[in-house]
């Protein structure tokens, strides 16, 4: 007899927009892709069609929007718990809500030298993300950032790796680094909202620190290797942020490759004289790690 081995539902893609009107005239705007997805005691609606446990998908996005209204959306870590713990407190047979939530960037413009009240503009595809599970006794968040594309023209070598009968790529001292970085940070476990609610100032601060890490250990250092690189991102954001258990990244290696163009009139543009490259969409490299704090088994 077939069982429900897992389950959870609800809604995806709650787009939602939120504006803070300050007495001097500026407003700050908050832009989010919400999701929330419950589990608990409803496998009679899968099994047998007994929808009585199901809150539907519709009121879940009507509480997505009621939450906004009623509580700060800043720091998304704040907004998560808060909307997750609703729903664990309000339906005694809902043990847990998945939210997941991302800022999309509006950044402020700056006209005539002045930062404008009202006015933003979309400067990349970079997001802020947070990922909260919230039971009933504990609240779980990971932190992040996503689609953070960057680019460094030097200042990175790859040399040193297996050389066998596979192996055509040659050993470089000097190449073009760049990634679209995926980086996480896991908090220790909150137990309740009001541990949550004590952390928010800590929120922003991780993300500055990892943002700012993360680009200036890309820039600063003289790259052996993709996986030493984010390694010591890791290192350094454990060290900025102690309530973090975790950090990681996933950083594809989107590659730039030389053009042999000798065949012109003899034109030089390989090793020391390449200017014109090819950039890659495919294949890329993928490298992947999670570091912790303290030791912890490899999964
Ligand atoms: O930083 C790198 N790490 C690798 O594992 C790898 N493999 C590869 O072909 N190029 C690179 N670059």
């Amino acid at each position: 007899m077939p069982s429900i081995a897992a389950a959870r539902y609800g809604k995806d893609n709650v787009r939602v927009y939120k504006v803070e009107r300050q007495a001097d005239g500026t407003q700050i705007v908050t832009e989010m892709t919400v999701c929330v997805l419950l589990e608990g005691e409803i496998d009679v609606s899968y099994t047998k069609a007994d929808n009585s446990p199901v809150v539907a998908t519709d009121s879940i996005k009507n509480t997505i929007y009621i939450k906004a209204k009623e509580h700060p959306v800043t720091p998304p870590e704040l907004y998560a718990a808060y909307l997750g713990t609703h729903f664990v407190e309000k339906y005694a047979h809902i043990h847990t809500a998945n939210v997941s939530v991302i800022t999309h960037r509006w950044t402020r413009m700056t006209i005539d030298g002045k930062p404008h009240p009202h006015s933003f503009y979309r400067d990349g595809s970079e997001v802020r993300t947070v990922e909260a599970k919230i039971s009933k006794n504990n609240i779980a968040i990971r932190s992040g950032i996503n689609g953070l594309l960057v680019l460094k023209s030097t200042g990175s070598q790859f040399h040193g790796f297996v050389r066998d009968e596979f192996t055509t790529l040659p050993e470089v001292w000097d190449r073009i680094l760049s990634t679209d970085v995926d980086c996480g940070w896991a908090w220790k476990t909150f137990t309740s909202m009001s541990a949550v609610e004590e952390a928010t100032p800590k929120f922003n601060r991780a993300w500055e620190g990892a943002r700012s890490i993360t680009m200036k250990t890309f820039a600063e250092e003289n790259s052996p290797s993709v996986q030493n690189t984010m390694y010591k991102m890791c290192e350094s954001i454990l060290e900025l942020v102690p309530e973090l258990d975790t950090v990681n990244y996933k950083l594809p290696n989107k590659h730039y490759f030389e053009i042999d163009l000798s065949w012109h009139k003899g034109i030089k543009n390989t090793g020391k004289d390449a200017e014109v490259y090819a950039p890659q969409s495919g294949p890329n490299g993928l490298i992947e790690v999670t570091v912790a704090r303290s030791q912890a088994s490899k999964l």
